[in-house]
């Protein structure tokens, strides 16, 4: 099959989009991403399969006279979202959705694999689908079982995300710091339960717990210094079970970001006692527990980055645009502090935000974007110095 067409990649997006699974299940998003790939011109491709993490793919593509082993990176889950779109081609998977924008960067993905299946590359390249970006750290999971080993080890990286304040198809990034560290962490309080009617008799978590969420708030507006900045989000709290029963448990699970380790590091100390401060004062027991896993500040590499925004900048076809660093997390992260490499932004021009039920990306920034990596790529194969 010839190389993919703006149409075929609008028809895939959307075939992705409607068909969202959670990290580490993405098992027909496999399926379908190995068809489209068996699809286009096999002469210079090697797919590869993981058995130890079975919805990862990988393909090699030779090059002609490779100097490197250029990689390029795209994560492929969704998020536990009920679509609000309205779209005739939203999420059939009830309570998932891609509303981080996994399906365009996969889109676009395929429309890079499929131009240099096409035009075979000097350098080698190696595509990585990496499962499990939104939570369970899959690029931290494939790179610790070995999956980067040998010929599959690239020499540098790159990977996008998709940004809904940015112009679609423009090109997003900065020297340094693009994304947060991020740090999950599960806060759990004990009491005792008890009769609605006789709260002397009982140890009320719900009462403690939305002390606790108060009190969290003075973290960052009053112990993090204001032009370093850092968040604390909790997005989910559970708490017993029926109005006339004193809950005896609460369970609070959050997200802390900073753009440094020490950064991160300041919050989880101040969290901790914050935590057992309350618990203290309210008789309770607490436990917490914190996974960093993977996801530490994506830390741009100088000289790559430097020769990235410097083709961009000059790119008639690109529309360049320097960001400031944000508080997204990303496990690319991870592979960014093993492998030397690029994250950039792809501007998908909406007014909801990443993870809204809402989240509608502009599907003009697919070609857009494909046109961009595709003619940077190119140029970093060619002998050109900017
Ligand atoms: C781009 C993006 O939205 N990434 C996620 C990464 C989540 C990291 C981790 N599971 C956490 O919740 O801290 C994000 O929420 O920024």
């Amino acid at each position: 099959m010839a190389q993919l067409t703006t149409e075929n990649l609008i028809d895939i997006r959307r075939h992705l989009h409607a068909h969202p699974e959670l990290a580490m299940h993405e098992f027909e998003t496999h399926q379908y991403l190995l068809a489209v790939i068996k699809g286009v011109n096999q002469q210079y491709l090697e797919i590869r399969e993981v058995p130890d993490l079975p919805t990862a793919l990988l393909v090699y593509i030779h090059g002609s006279d490779p100097k490197r082993t250029i990689g390029y990176r795209t994560d492929i889950d969704a998020l536990p979202v009920t679509e609000k779109t309205g779209l005739p081609f939203a999420s059939k998977t009830p309570g998932v959705m891609h509303a981080c924008g996994h399906d365009i960067h996969m889109t676009v993905a395929l429309g890079v694999l499929s131009w240099f299946s096409e035009h075979q590359p000097k350098d080698n390249m190696v595509f990585f689908f990496q499962p499990a970006e939104e939570s369970q750290n899959g690029g931290k999971v494939a790179y610790e079982q070995g999956v980067f080993a040998g010929k599959w080890r690239p020499d540098e990286f790159y990977g996008l995300h998709d940004n809904p304040n940015l112009p679609a198809g423009a090109i997003g990034c900065r020297m340094g710091t693009l994304f947060a560290g991020t740090t999950e962490v599960n806060v759990d309080l004990i009491g005792k339960s008890g009769h609605a009617a006789y709260p002397q008799d009982a140890n009320d978590m719900v009462v403690a717990a939305a002390q606790f969420i108060n009190q969290v708030q003075t973290i960052v507006s009053r112990s993090v210094n204001p032009i370093e900045g850092g968040v604390i989000t909790f997005g989910k709290l559970d708490a017993g079970t029926i109005r006339n029963v004193i809950a005896g448990q609460a369970r609070i699970e959050g997200t802390i970001r900073g753009l440094t380790q020490k950064m991160i590091e300041h919050i989880v100390d101040r969290l901790k006692q914050v935590a057992n401060g309350v618990a203290t004062s309210y008789g309770a027991t607490v436990n917490i527990a914190f996974n960093q896993g993977g996801y530490l500040p994506v830390e741009n590499n100088d000289e790559l980055t430097k020769r990235f925004i410097n083709f961009a900048k000059q790119d008639p076809q690109t529309q360049f645009i320097e960001t400031q660093p944000a508080m997204t997390g990303e496990d690319f992260g991870y592979l960014l502090s093993k492998i030397p490499g690029t994250m950039f932004w792809l501007g998908v021009e909406d007014d909801s935000a990443l993870h809204a039920a809402t989240l509608n990306p502009k599907e003009s920034s697919i070609p857009k974007g494909v046109n961009s990596i595709v003619r940077f790529l190119e140029f970093r194969q060619g002998e050109s110095v900017l």
